[in-house]
């Protein structure tokens, strides 16, 4: 089995990265659709996709399933996501044997939402308390890991502020971490202001913006009251008019994402990760339409 090659040695072929995040189903005909998913989406050939790890235990055995047959059947090159949540420093351990073991090289390396129910995170008895940790835990056992690890251009919701947040992204980089990966945002000046404070802060590294491509105006207000990200009243009102008419819905949050990639793209992002909830449509008419 050929071992991944490391995504920083992809952006260093100075062209925009496109990749795409997946969660694992939570049953069989949620495996299948994705499947399916993967399938369309060989077409487009992203640079890699990444696979979010749950934190109820339950769906964790999917993530590495998913990883598994999207690396051998897809050919796609797979960044696991793996979290502090629930395990302790042996684990942690063991975990990142298996990964590197299973040819993967790259990681999402995340401290991880509090369980649902829960809405503070409490570390594990002999467990990490920030994704800092596991960067470093995680570079000391397998140096040739290459690890993302997550900006938040309007702050963590948890940060008591915006440079105390850069802070910990610039200790997430000192850990080991090789490149940013930001949580989802509608405002292309929150991502830029974002990144000139990292630059400020010393941090080098690639910030690739993650832009969602909205399907639902009552999930995605949901979604971003729980991570604290703003919805502009401009794209709320699109969606408004949409209404009930989900291709009409559908169609106001490609045309924002496609908007803000494209201008993205001419302000030197170094790429774009796409949250497409497990949909091939969204990607597939993005791909097209930054194509034409
Ligand atoms: N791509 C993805 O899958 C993404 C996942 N997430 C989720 O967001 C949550 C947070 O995870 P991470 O960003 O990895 O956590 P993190 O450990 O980097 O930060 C978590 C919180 O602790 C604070 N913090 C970190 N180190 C600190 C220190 N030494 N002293 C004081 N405060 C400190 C941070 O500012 C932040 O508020 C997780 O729930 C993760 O799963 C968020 C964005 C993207
Ligand atoms: N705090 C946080 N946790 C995450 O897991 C996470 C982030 N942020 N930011 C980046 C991505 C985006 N993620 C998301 C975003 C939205 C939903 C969501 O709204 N899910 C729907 C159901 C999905 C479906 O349509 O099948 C929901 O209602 O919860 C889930 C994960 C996962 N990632």
């Amino acid at each position: 089995m050929q071992p991944d090659r490391s995504i920083v040695s992809l952006f260093a072929q100075n062209r925009p990265l496109r990749s795409i995040e997946f969660f694992p189903p939570k049953d069989d005909a949620g495996v299948a659709a994705l499947r399916a998913t993967a399938a369309a989406l060989q077409r487009i050939s992203p640079d890699f996709v990444s696979v979010t790890y749950g934190a109820g235990g339950s769906t964790r055995e999917r993530t590495a399933q998913v990883c598994a047959f999207l690396k051998s059947d897809f050919g796609f090159t797979v960044m696991p996501h793996l979290t502090c949540v629930g395990h302790t420093r042996d684990e942690l351990h063991t975990l990142a044997d298996q990964i590197h073991d299973n040819g993967f090289r790259n990681i999402m390396t995340l401290r991880g939402d509090p369980p649902k129910g829960a809405d503070t995170f409490i570390p594990t008895t002999d467990g990490l308390r920030y994704a800092s940790e596991l960067a470093a835990l995680l570079k000391t056992r397998h140096p040739d890991f290459c690890l993302g690890v997550a900006g938040y251009p309007e702050k963590h919701p948890e940060a008591a502020s915006l440079e105390a947040d850069i802070d910990n992204v610039k200790r997430k980089i000192d850990a080991g971490g090789d490149f940013v990966t930001t949580q989802l945002f509608f405002d292309n000046a929150v991502y830029l202001r974002f990144v000139e404070k990292c630059h400020a802060r010393g941090i080098t590294v690639p910030i690739v913006p993650g832009i969602m491509p909205v399907l639902s105006l009552k999930q995605i207000q949901r979604f971003t009251q729980m991570c604290g990200a703003t919805l502009p009243a401009k794209l709320i009102t699109r969606l408004e008019a949409a209404g009930e008419n989900t291709d009409a819905v559908e169609s106001v949050g490609l045309d924002w994402a496609l908007t803000q990639i494209r201008e993205l793209l001419v302000q030197g992002a170094p790429g774009y990760h796409l949250y497409i909830l497990n949909r091939a449509k969204s990607a597939l008419a993005l791909a097209a339409g930054l194509a034409a």
